[in-house]
């Protein structure tokens, strides 16, 4: 096994930090209303951006690169009527490896369990045969109410937006279709609301505070794969993969101190990642450090060490170890 280091010094200003608290064992309020939701559609329809607006704080990475969501992140809206605890998943597809098909039995696992599938069909893209697939596939998951969303209206006009929604009608009885741009935040509380309103009656499911009840580890490894995304070849982001061996507060001082590692498939890849004399990892480094502060709410040590996993997508044990 190869690999390089890059280590980043802490930055003197940090963020807000997150709490994370239990779910309260109150009394339901009359009518109130809480359940899961999951988005599906194509890669890149703006499913991720969607739940990070709804949500108002990033829990889901986004990305201009299609398919880099890998597992199920819960984002979780509080509104005054109910509570929304949306299920991110990594897109239904046509499984090509190993990898593939674990994403596809996770999907299908996590469709199995929400009360409404949310398919995204983005305005500005004609609907194709990778609709009309996944739009089957929701056939398998009797049980969840099925609802449409017409996203990024803010990059077309509104003759166009009308003739998506009729099309997108065309495909299924849908609870409802909702148009809606999370870049311009346009109908996202109509979002918010008509979601809640498909909810069942019960009592919240999370504390008032909680976003994701995905681990800090968790979301800073997310965080890294993000800031490793930025700028690189089509290729490339499919074969990233992040974990954390380790992480310290300091005692001494206010200092988290993060060991990561960031995972390519070959050595090739790793040049690349790495850029001449390390410039690129270093911003990667930069990027992901000032990333990593605001979630945790303090200054943060990050090393990250580049190594190469051979082919680790069609294989068992490698896609074990990097938590798949
Ligand atoms: N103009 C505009 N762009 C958007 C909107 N929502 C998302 N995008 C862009 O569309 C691209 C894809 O968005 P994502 O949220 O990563 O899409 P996704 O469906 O989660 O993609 P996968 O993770 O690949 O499944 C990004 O470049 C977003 O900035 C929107 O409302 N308006």
């Amino acid at each position: 096994m190869t690999e390089q280091v890059i280590t980043e010094q802490p930055s003197t200003d940090a963020g807000d930090a997150v709490d994370l608290s239990a779910a309260p064992d109150s009394v339901p309020e009359e009518g109130f209303r809480a359940g899961f939701v999951s988005f599906v559609g194509r890669p890149n329809v703006g499913k991720s951006t969607l739940t990070n607006a709804l949500v108002g704080e990033k829990v889901a990475i986004t990305s201009s690169k299609p398919q880099t969501t890998r597992r199920a992140i819960r984002g979780i809206v509080h509104a005054d009527t109910g509570q929304l605890i949306i299920v991110d998943t990594p897109g239904i597809h046509r499984p090509r490896t190993l990898l593939g098909q674990r994403l596809n039995d996770l999907v299908s696992s996590t469709l199995s369990d929400v009360d409404v599938i949310a398919m995204c069909f983005p305005a500005n893209e004609d609907i194709g045969p990778g609709d009309r697939f996944i739009n089957e596939q929701l056939d398998s998951y009797p049980r969840a109410i099925k609802v449409a969303i017409v996203t990024k209206i803010d990059t077309v006009g509104r003759d166009h937006v009308g003739a998506q929604l009729l099309a997108v009608s065309e495909l299924r009885d849908w609870a409802t279709i909702i148009p809606i741009s999370a870049i311009d935040d346009i109908q996202l509380d109509v979002v918010t609301r008509e979601l809640i309103a498909l909810m069942p009656v019960s009592q919240p499911l999370y504390g008032e505070d909680a976003v994701t009840d995905e681990t800090d580890e968790d979301r800073i490894a997310e965080l890294i794969r993000e800031a490793a995304l930025e700028g690189v070849s089509d290729e490339l982001p499919h074969s990233l993969a992040v974990t954390i061996d380790e992480m310290n507060e300091r005692e001494d001082k206010d200092l988290l101190e993060i060991h990561a590692n960031l995972w390519v498939e070959r050595d090739s890849q790793k040049g690349i990642i790495i850029g001449k004399g390390g410039s690129r990892l270093g911003d990667v480094g930069t990027r992901a450090r000032g990333a990593i502060e605001i979630l945790v709410g303090k200054p943060v040590y990050l090393n990250i060490r580049v190594k190469v996993a051979k082919e680790w997508q069609r294989d068992a044990k490698q896609l074990g170890r990097l938590g798949f």
